[in-house]
């Protein structure tokens, strides 16, 4: 049988294609996405994390086992612990200032998974929960995963890539693919379906996202 998470790749395929092999993939492989295109993301994507760590909540608390739920307990420790500063060294260096760090503008697909991810909780379904935790993660393994390909020299490049390739990072979007797979299946055809409309805004979103930081530039 073919896997539920491939099925819903494959229904998504031309948003999914296109955020992967997206412009902002190839530049940053070659260290050359412009400043003001980087600031722009790495502001916009900022300003993700608070919802996404309720979502994360939402997860754990809708678990139908106590393994899942220590899971994404323990990635919502490693999520929220300073240990990477990433963000905070990227703004340094990019020169973005404190008022910009905390509050930007919000951009329509910034305010759009914003949303997503409050819809998502709110739906008090795990498996929608999963829909949208699983596009977050594994569009990003998918586009960051090119195996033999040179890091380009700055941080600000390099350790984005490296953040959404790495081992632990891998093993992670292994298992939410098989969690989504596992609850899918035993779902009834409407809460598969509910599912399905959250990976599909989420994937679509994921698009949206990296085409808006060029525009204007
Ligand atoms: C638009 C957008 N989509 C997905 C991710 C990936 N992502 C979102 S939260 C998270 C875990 C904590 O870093 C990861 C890997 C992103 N950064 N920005």
């Amino acid at each position: 049988m073919t896997r539920f998470t491939e099925t819903l790749r494959a229904e998504n395929q031309q948003d999914w294609t296109a955020a992967r092999d997206h412009r902002f993939v190839d530049e940053i492989f070659r260290g050359a996405v412009p400043a003001d295109v980087m600031r722009r993301y790495l502001v916009q994507d900022y300003q993700f994390i608070d919802r996404f760590v309720a979502l994360v909540g939402m997860a754990i608390a809708t678990a139908d086992r106590f393994d899942s739920r220590i899971r994404f307990a323990q990635f919502a420790a490693m999520i929220t612990s300073d240990e990477n500063t990433y963000f905070e060294r990227a703004f340094d260096a990019l020169g973005v200032a404190p008022a910009e760090r905390a509050h930007p503008v919000i951009s329509a697909p910034t305010l759009g998974f914003q949303t997503l991810m409050r819809d998502a909780a709110d739906s008090g379904d795990y498996a929608c929960c999963l829909a949208v935790l699983t596009v977050a993660e594994w569009l990003y393994l998918d586009w960051a995963d090119r195996p033999g390909a040179v890091l380009p020299e700055d941080f600000v490049h390099a350790e984005w890539i490296t953040l959404h390739n790495n081992e632990g990072f891998r093993a992670f979007v292994n298992w939410l693919r098989e969690e989504l797979d596992r609850v899918g299946e035993a779902a009834d055809e409407k809460s598969r379906q509910a599912a399905s409309a959250f990976f599909r805004r989420a994937v679509a979103l994921e698009r949206a996202f990296f085409d808006h930081i060029y525009a204007g530039s």
